[in-house]
C-alpha cells in the first residue's frame, strides 16, 4: 500500500511533536496503520522560525489553503488554533473529502456541530482525541470504552496550565505571573493565555466531553465559567487546613431535568485521587452505571503528550480510511439522528457544598449573626475555623463549610451576609465536591 500523505496546518509545540513522534514511532505506527504515514507538505506563518522538529523532505509553505487543497495530501492535521482561518480551512478539507484532525476544542466547542454535520455530509471525519486533556485518550475511553454504560457524571481536572499553576503557587511559593510565564514557555498555555485563567479552556473541554458522555450537542454558551486568577493564597491554606485542596474543575452531571455544566475552582477531600492531580497533568472521573468510577489520568498538554493524542487519530483515521462512513464511530458517541438536545440547569439550580470566607469586625455577636443568617436559610455548618484577629485591620477571618445546598439558596444567604456591618464585603464563596457518587 502507498503511505498515507499528511497535510500539516501549524508547526508549533504539537506540531513539532507530531512531525517527531510520526516519525521516531514510523516503523510501529505502519505496523499498526497497515500503511506508514508522511507528513508531506507543511505551513506555518514564519518559515524560519526556531523548530523543535526537523523539515528535512516537507514540502513548506506560510499559506496553510494550499496544504489543503494539495491533490496529494490525503489527510489534514489543523495544529494551528483560533477560529479563522482554522475554521474556513478545515471547512474547505472537508469539502474536498478529507479526513481532518484537529487539537482545536475552541473551535469544536463553537463549530463542532455544524463540522460534524459537514463530514458527515462528504462521507468522511473530524478526529479531535487531543482537544480534551492532551495525551490522555479520554475521548476514545468514553465514546468507545465506555459505550455500556449510562454516563451519570464526569468530574475532571482539565486544564494543564492552570493545574501547573495552581500546584507550583503551592508548593514553591511562587507568583501567579512568574508561573504562567513558564507555562507559557514550556508551550502548555494557549496563545491567549486568558482563555486558561479564566477557565474558557476548561469550558471548551467540557462542552466536548459532556456531548459525548450525554450525546447532545456541543453547548459552549451554557457553561458556568470561573478561571483561578481570583483564587486567593490564603484560601488555598486555610482549605489544606480542613483536609482539602483546591483544583479547577469542570463538571457535568446528568439530572431529571436537565444537564450540569460548569468549570470553577473546587475544594476536593485531599484523599480523592484528583485532589492530588498536580502540576500539568490533567485526570478525568467518569461515572457509568455499569462500571462504577472510573479514572483517567496523564499529561494534559506539551508537546509530544498531544502529539500522542493527534497521532492515535491518524492512525484511526488511516485505519478506516476504507470503511464505510455509516460504519464509523460517530463523532458525538450516538448516531447522529439519535443526538438529542437537553436543557442545562441555570447555575443557580446546581446544588454543591460551600466554603465561605468572611471577614468581619472583632465584635461580640458577630458570630451569633453569621449562624443565624445561615439558619434562616436552612443551611448547616459542617465545619467551621476562626483565625487570629489581624494586628494592622483588627479584622478577623472566618472559614466555613457547608452542607450541599442550591446556588440560590446561598447567593441569597451571601446577600444578607454581606448587609450586616460587621461583614466586609465581599464574602468569599468557593464550590466543595465530594465526588463520592
Ligand atoms: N500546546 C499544548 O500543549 C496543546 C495545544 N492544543 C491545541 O493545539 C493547537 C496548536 O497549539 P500549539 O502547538 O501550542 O500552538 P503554537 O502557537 O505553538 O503553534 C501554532 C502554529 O500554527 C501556525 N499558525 C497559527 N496561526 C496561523 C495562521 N493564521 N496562518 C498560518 N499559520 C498559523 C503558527 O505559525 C505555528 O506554527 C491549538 O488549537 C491548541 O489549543 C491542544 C492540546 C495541548
Ligand atoms: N492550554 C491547554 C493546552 C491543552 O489543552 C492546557 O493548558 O491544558
Ligand atoms: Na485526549
Amino acid at each position: 500500500m502507498p503511505p498515507v500523505r499528511v497535510g500539516l496546518l501549524g508547526l508549533g509545540t504539537v506540531g513539532g511533536g507530531v512531525v517527531n513522534v510520526l516519525s521516531r514511532n514510523a516503523e510501529d505506527l505502519a505496523r499498526r496503520a497497515g500503511r506508514r504515514i508522511e507528513v508531506i507538505h507543511a505551513s506555518a506563518r514564519n518559515l524560519s522560525a526556531p523548530r523543535i522538529c526537523s523539515l528535512d523532505g516537507l514540502l513548506l509553505t506560510t499559506n496553510p489553503m494550499e496544504v489543503v487543497e494539495n491533490p496529494d495530501v490525503d489527510v489534514v492535521v489543523e495544529l494551528m488554533g483560533g477560529m479563522s482561518p482554522a475554521s474556513q480551512l478545515i471547512r474547505r478539507a472537508l469539502e474536498l473529502g478529507k479526513p481532518v484532525i484537529t487539537a482545536n476544542k475552541a473551535l469544536i466547542a463553537h463549530e463542532g456541530n455544524e463540522l460534524f454535520e459537514l463530514a458527515q455530509s462528504q462521507g468522511t471525519v473530524v478526529a479531535f482525541e487531543a482537544a480534551v486533556a492532551g495525551g490522555i485518550p479520554i475521548i476514545k475511553a468514553i465514546r468507545e470504552g465506555l459505550a455500556g454504560n449510562r454516563i451519570e457524571w464526569l468530574a475532571g481536572i482539565i486544564n494543564g496550565t492552570g493545574n501547573f499553576i495552581l500546584t507550583a503557587m503551592r508548593d514553591e511559593g511562587r507568583t501567579f505571573a512568574d508561573v504562567l510565564s513558564e507555562a507559557q514557555i514550556l508551550g502548555y498555555a494557549e496563545s491567549d493565555p486568558t482563555f486558561d485563567v479564566e477557565g474558557i479552556d476548561a469550558a471548551h473541554k467540557l462542552t466536548i466531553l459532556a456531548s459525548i458522555a450525554f450525546g447532545m450537542p456541543l453547548k459552549f454558551d451554557a457553561v458556568y465559567t470561573e478561571g483561578i486568577s481570583q483564587l486567593q493564597t490564603e484560601d488555598v491554606r486555610y482549605a489544606r487546613e480542613l483536609g482539602y485542596q483546591i483544583k479547577h474543575l469542570g463538571v457535568a452531571r446528568r439530572h431529571a431535568t436537565g444537564v450540569e455544566l460548569r468549570v470553577h475552582p473546587t475544594l476536593i477531600p485531599e484523599r480523592r485521587l484528583l485532589a492530588n492531580v498536580d502540576g500539568v497533568k490533567n485526570a478525568v472521573l467518569v461515572w457509568g452505571d455499569a462500571v462504577g468510577p472510573t479514572l483517567y489520568y496523564g499529561a494534559g498538554a506539551g508537546a509530544e503528550p498531544t502529539a500522542s493524542a493527534v497521532v492515535a487519530d491518524l492512525v484511526d483515521v488511516v485505519r478506516t480510511l476504507t470503511a464505510d462512513p455509516n460504519h464509523r464511530v460517530p463523532h458525538l458517541a450516538v448516531v447522529p439522528d439519535q443526538v438529542t438536545d437537553l436543557p442545562i440547569l441555570p447555575m443557580e439550580a446546581v446544588e454543591t457544598g460551600y466554603y465561605l470566607r468572611l471577614t468581619v469586625e472583632d465584635q461580640p455577636g458577630v458570630l451569633a449573626n453569621i449562624a443565624r443568617i445561615l439558619a434562616n436559610h436552612g443551611i448547616n455548618i459542617e465545619a467551621m475555623i476562626q483565625k487570629e484577629v489581624s494586628a494592622e485591620t483588627a479584622h478577623l477571618p472566618i472559614v466555613l463549610l457547608t452542607h450541599p445546598l442550591r446556588e440560590a439558596t446561598m447567593n441569597a444567604a451571601i446577600d444578607a451576609l454581606e448587609v450586616l456591618e460587621s461583614v466586609r464585603s465581599p464574602v468569599v464563596r468557593l464550590r466543595v465536591e465530594s465526588l463520592s457518587g
